[in-house]
């Protein structure tokens, strides 16, 4: 996948978060977005993923040299990020079955491997909302990293992990990355610290914003 923006900006009512926003993000690459709490890193990883409409611009998606229609887009992404919930009311292999109705997993691995894979065999059983915060996140990354998209959207995504839980999610993209489009949205640079190129959303400011 690859994604042009064009003139892209976004408004809350009369706030600017980003204007005049130019960029391409070039396919197998991984990109951060760097910047304050409350800049718009997870605005702009929104609208990537056509979850937040833009303002003003453009935003073209690209896939083996054939444009994407912006609503087909969500078919080919998975994202990740702290204010998307889980369904509470499923056990793992339920919350797993379901998810995988609806995006195939990487590598024709089947839904026991991934639960190998996020190191949840003991809680197959178990209800997600009896997930503890860290096994919630993991479970989240291990949907998001292990479908099979050609675009990977992570936003804090180390929110709830202890350090075990990080050097999991450092393994774990790293051996998904290859041939993929990944984009980070973070202020913590063991996150984002594979992505070879770094994008300032406070570059595209238009004022001082807190
Ligand atoms: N639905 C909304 N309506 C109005 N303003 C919003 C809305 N969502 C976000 N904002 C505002 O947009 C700005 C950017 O927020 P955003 O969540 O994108 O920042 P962020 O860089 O991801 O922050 P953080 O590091 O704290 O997660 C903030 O000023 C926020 O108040």
């Amino acid at each position: 996948m690859q994604i042009n923006l064009s003139n892209l900006g976004k408004r809350y009512n009369y706030e600017w978060i980003f204007r005049n926003l130019t960029y391409t993000f070039e396919s197998g690459t991984s990109y951060a977005i760097l910047g304050h709490n409350g800049s718009g890193k997870s605005t702009l990883l929104t609208v990537v993923a056509g979850h937040n409409l833009y303002s003003e611009g453009e935003v073209v998606y690209t896939q083996d040299n054939k444009i994407v229609a912006p609503d087909d887009a969500y078919r080919h992404l998975s994202l990740t990020a702290p204010y998307l919930e889980l369904v509470e009311e499923f056990t793992l292999l339920e919350m797993l079955d379901f998810h995988t109705r609806f995006k195939p997993l990487r590598k024709n691995l089947s839904n026991p491997d991934l639960i190998d894979r996020m190191r949840l065999q003991r809680s197959k059983n178990k209800y997600v909302k009896d997930f503890s915060s860290g096994m919630k996140q993991r479970l989240k990354l291990g949907l998001a990293i292990y479908s099979d998209t050609s675009l990977l959207l992570l936003d804090e995504p180390t929110t709830n992990l202890d350090q075990e839980g990080v050097a999991w999610y450092q393994e774990h993209v790293d051996q998904n990355r290859e041939g993929r489009l990944i984009i980070v949205g973070s202020n913590i640079q063991h996150e984002y610290a594979f992505c070879q190129h770094h994008l300032r959303i406070s570059d595209y400011h238009t004022s001082p914003r807190k």
